[in-house]
């Protein structure tokens, strides 16, 4: 069995990997600063973001698979983060509202054995409700805006704000599990058997 590491300190991306492969990796967390490119879209930055987050674990084990992701939200070109501020969640909520956004993740898998480096991108088209200001103001107080890209989480209360979606669900919670799998397996991991 090779040992799997996820470079990530999101609650949300650890419990999608025990999802599909249990309790069998550990979580080592990557201290790459997320600081912006120019010039790169956001398809670019989130792949580079995720490569950057994997080999800044990698070089701290000599054996195994070392995971990470990093996930944005574009709203008619603008990329949106995690909000630094109640009133930055509020901005972004705003800007989200009523509109069809999409959420990115760029992700990456790297071998550290064979110094195979799989980097892709997920794009998911979200649909949000229209928010009244105070719908906003109420969501906002729930604190759960905060550590999540364009200031939502579809997993949490912001289910509520989210009328449909086109594509992947757990690439919008962090870490697109169907291509995973897909490079997983073809790195030799048995994803069906383990867990
Ligand atoms: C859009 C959306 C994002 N998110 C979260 C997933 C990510 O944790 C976060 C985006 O921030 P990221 O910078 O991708 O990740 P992170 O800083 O939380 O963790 P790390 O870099 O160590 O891997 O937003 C949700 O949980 N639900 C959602 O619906």
């Amino acid at each position: 069995m090779r040992r799997i590491v996820l470079a990530s300190a999101s609650p949300r991306r650890k419990e999608l990997l025990v999802q599909i492969i249990g309790n069998t990796f550990e979580v080592c967390v990557s201290s790459y600063d997320e600081a912006p490119q120019p010039g790169m879209d956001a398809t670019e930055l989130v792949v580079q973001h995720s490569l950057s987050k994997a080999r800044d674990v990698a070089v701290k084990f000599d054996s195994g698979i070392i995971i990470s992701a990093d996930t944005v939200v574009l709203c008619e070109g603008k990329v949106l983060g995690k909000p630094h501020s109640p009133g930055d969640a509020k901005e972004m909520l705003s800007a989200i509202s009523g509109k069809v956004v999409q959420a990115i993740t760029g992700m990456t898998v790297l071998d550290v054995d064979s110094g195979c480096e799989v980097s892709v991108s997920e794009i998911t088209d979200v649909k949000m409700k229209k928010m009244s200001s105070v719908e906003i103001s109420s969501y906002v107080r729930s604190g759960e805006p905060l550590d999540k890209a364009g200031a939502f989480a579809i997993q949490g209360k912001g289910a509520i704000l989210v009328e449909s979606i086109n594509g992947d669900f757990f690439n919008v919670v962090g870490l697109p599990l169907f291509k995973l799998a897909l490079i997983l397996e073809g790195m030799g991991v048995p994803v069906f058997d383990i867990g």
